[in-house]
């Protein structure tokens, strides 16, 4: 064998190796696009890891949005048809999450609290909105390209949030989105959520939830947070997730996607011990039955006054153990509980070691549409704790009757 021909061979197996002896991630970082790259590549081995870098993405760009409306904009409420309101920090991260997953997951179905049809009547509010999401972006290009970049323009806004008109299901993957959680609480600066899950075959297997105004410590005392805050802080803004058997995480709402979240697990307390415990309930009176609740924490001996807010926090607050108990009993028989409003956090507690039930102890079913009409209410607590607490809530109920 010639010289050359040895030399070429040493190379071509130098060429080979290299990723080999040095690592994936520093050979793939050499390439265009890296961050990109390796991320996709290296968190392939867990399931559903595309589709919660691109959830926790879209969450972290939504809420950007929302924080810029509420420092730099009117908020541009209007009522929706059951007198609920709905801002323009809605309609634009509903708009920013969906162009997201329609980027990445074009044929997947989505289920989406707000939609367009009053914008398409109302010129100034559209372009405002517009104005907002054109110009809404992540600091990181690469992040911000695996979102797939800007939306075309005002119209394609619009078409992207009445993509949300799923009538949901039992079948295939379904995404469900709450863009801001808590409106009321957003527009007081109170607690607010922007709340993204992932169902497959109406199960949920991935939960994020980004709160801008709650403390990044996870160890941080709970308070009872109305308003008034919006502060929004170095030390604010949580991102909550989960992915159904893998754990619960949280991590700084502004971190870069590469930072690892840390495990978050709900407060072990013994059942016998519940007067230690806190719990959580609604701001508003007219979505949770406050009376019926003080008397379930009585009946269990819970000392402390219960913690008012806003939002799905109240659940990414109990799955961190700042909190123990959430209690959301139905103020009217007819109401029906909407899927927006709990897949993302009823996720997070379960992985988090908690239960979440309605008050007949079924768990809650997000498989038959828009809404959880098989379910009443919401009782979520600790695993070991959660028996006792179902007790004292069917006890309070059946005492009315
Ligand atoms: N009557 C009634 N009963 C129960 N729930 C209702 C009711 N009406 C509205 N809603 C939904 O409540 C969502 C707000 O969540 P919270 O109740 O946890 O927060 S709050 O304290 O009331 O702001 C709120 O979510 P957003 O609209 O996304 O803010 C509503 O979907
Ligand atoms: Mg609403
Ligand atoms: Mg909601
Ligand atoms: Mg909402």
């Amino acid at each position: 064998m010639s010289h050359t021909c040895r030399y070429l061979i040493v190379l071509i197996l130098a060429i080979l190796l290299f990723p080999v002896a040095f690592g994936p991630r520093l050979f793939l970082s050499s390439l265009p696009f890296a961050s990109l790259i390796t991320r996709r590549t290296m968190s392939s081995s867990s399931a559903y890891s595309q589709e919660l870098y691109i959830a926790q993405l879209a969450v972290q760009r939504a809420s950007i949005l929302t924080k810029r409306v509420f420092h730099e904009k009117a908020k541009g409420t209007v009522d929706k048809n059951d007198k609920s309101p709905v801002t323009i920090g809605d309609f634009g991260a509903q708009a920013l999450i969906i162009a997201a997953l329609r980027h990445n997951f074009p044929d997947d179905a989505i289920v989406a609290e707000e939609e367009a049809a009053q914008l398409r009547t109302d010129e100034n509010l559209k372009n405002t909105i517009w104005d907002l999401v054109r110009s809404t972006k992540l600091d990181d290009a690469a992040s911000e390209q695996a979102l797939g970049g800007a939306i075309r323009d005002a119209d394609e806004m619009l078409d992207l949030i009445d993509r949300g008109n799923s009538t949901g299901g039992n079948k295939g993957r379904i995404w469900a989105i709450d863009p801001i959680d808590g409106t009321k609480g957003f527009l007081r600066g109170g607690q607010y959520a922007v709340c993204l899950g992932l169902m497959v075959d109406g199960d949920v297997k991935v939960g994020v939830l980004g709160c801008p105004n709650l403390p990044v410590d996870d160890k941080a005392p709970l308070t009872a947070d109305i308003g008034s805050n919006g502060t929004d802080d170095e030390g604010h803004g949580v991102l909550f997730s989960a992915v159904l058997g893998q754990g619960a995480t949280s991590r700084p709402l502004a971190a870069s996607s590469s930072e690892e979240g840390r495990a978050i697990s709900m407060r072990s307390i013994p059942s016998d011990s519940l007067a230690d415990a806190t719990f959580c309930e609604s701001v508003e009176a007219g979505h949770s039955a406050h009376g019926d609740q003080a008397s379930i924490a009585q009946k269990l001996g819970i000392t402390k006054p219960s913690v008012r807010m806003d939002s799905q926090a109240k659940y990414g607050s109990i799955a961190r153990g700042a909190g123990d108990i959430y209690l959301r009993l139905p103020v009217k028989a007819t109401y029906q509980e909407k899927i927006w409003d709990h897949a993302a956090g009823d996720l997070i507690v379960r992985e988090a070691g908690g239960q979440v039930t309605d008050i007949h102890g079924n768990r809650l079913d997000f498989g038959i549409g828009r809404t959880l009409a098989n379910n009443k209410g919401v009782v979520a607590a600790p695993a070991a704790s959660h028996a006792k607490v179902l007790a004292a809530v069917q006890e309070v109920l059946n005492a009315k009757q």
